[in-house]
C-alpha cells in the first residue's frame, strides 16, 4: 500500500498538504477527490517521486519514493507534458527507451483502440486527442502503480468514454493500483473501489466505496456534495 503519514508540503505561504494522513490500497482503483487546490496533484507528484514532503512520511510498499519505486509508477500529469514537435510514434519511442516495462504490443493495440495514428503530430492534434495520447503513453507501460491526474478534465463526453474504457480495459485487479484524481466523481463512480476526499491539504474522508455508499445510504456523488457543502462527514 501507499501511505501518507502526517505529510506537510508548503509552497511560500500556501500549505498544499497539511498533516495529510491517508492510505491508498494496492491492487485497487482509488478515486482521489477534491476541489481545486485541495492538494491532489501535490500528493500524486510525491508518489511519483517528483517532490518531497517538508515533514511527515510517504511510503510505497514500505519504501521511500526513489529511483527504485519510480520504475513501478506510471504518472499521467494534469499538464500537457508531451513534446509538441514529436509525433505520437516518436513520443512512444522516447518513452520506450526510458521504461523497461514498456509493452509495445499493448501500445499498438491501444493506438488503434483510441483511434490514434503514430504519424500524428502532437502539435496539430486536438485537446481530446492529446488527452488520449497521454493515456496511450501511460497505459503502454505495465506499471504496477498508475497515477492519473485529472484524466477527464476539459474532455468531451465521447472521448471521456473512450478514456474510461481504456482505464478498465487491461486493469489487473489485485496486481495493479490505479489512482484517479478528479473534481468530479460522476463518470468514475462505477470504476472505483476506494475513495479519498481531500480538502485544504488534508484527507477528510476515506474508505471502501461500497461501504461508504451503504453506510450513508447515498451515492458517492451525493456524498461528495455533502462533504464539500457542509464540511462535516
Ligand atoms: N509548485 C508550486 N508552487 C506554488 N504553489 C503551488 C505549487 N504546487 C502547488 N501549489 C499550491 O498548492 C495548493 C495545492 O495544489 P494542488 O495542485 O496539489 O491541488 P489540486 O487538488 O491538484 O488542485 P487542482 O484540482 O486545481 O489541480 C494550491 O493552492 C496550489 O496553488
Amino acid at each position: 500500500m501507499i501511505t501518507f503519514q502526517e505529510v506537510t508540503k508548503q509552497f511560500g505561504n500556501t500549505k498544499a498538504l497539511d498533516q495529510a494522513t491517508m492510505v491508498f490500497p494496492l491492487g485497487k482503483i482509488t478515486g482521489f477527490l477534491g476541489p481545486n487546490g485541495a492538494g491532489k496533484s501535490t500528493s500524486l507528484k510525491m508518489i511519483a517521486g517528483l517532490n518531497r514532503p517538508d515533514t511527515g512520511t510517504v511510503r510505497i510498499d514500505g519504501k521511500h519514493p526513489s529511483v527504485e519505486t519510480k520504475k513501478n509508477v506510471a504518472y499521467l500529469p494534469e499538464i500537457d507534458h508531451l513534446y509538441p514537435w514529436m509525433t505520437i510514434g516518436e513520443a512512444a519511442d522516447f518513452m520506450r527507451s526510458f521504461y523497461g516495462d514498456w509493452d509495445h504490443s499493448k501500445y499498438e493495440e491501444l493506438v488503434s483502440f483510441l483511434q490514434l495514428e503514430p504519424s500524428m503530430s502532437i502539435r496539430k492534434i486536438s485537446k481530446g486527442m492529446r488527452a488520449k495520447a497521454k493515456l496511450l503513453l501511460t497505459f503502454s507501460r505495465n506499471a504496477k502503480i498508475v497515477l492519473l491526474d485529472e484524466p477527464l478534465s476539459g474532455i468531451d463526453i465521447l472521448t471521456r468514454d473512450q478514456i474510461i474504457q481504456t482505464i478498465i480495459r487491461d486493469y489487473r485487479a489485485g496486481e495493479q493500483s490505479i489512482i484517479i484524481s478528479t473534481h468530479e466523481i460522476q463518470e468514475i463512480e462505477g470504476l472505483i473501489d476506494e475513495v479519498i476526499f481531500m480538502d485544504r491539504g488534508k484527507a477528510v474522508l476515506q474508505g471502501d466505496a461500497e461501504d461508504l455508499r451503504s453506510e450513508r445510504n447515498m451515492s458517492l456523488v451525493e456524498l461528495m456534495k455533502e462533504v464539500y457543502r457542509h464540511g462535516n462527514f
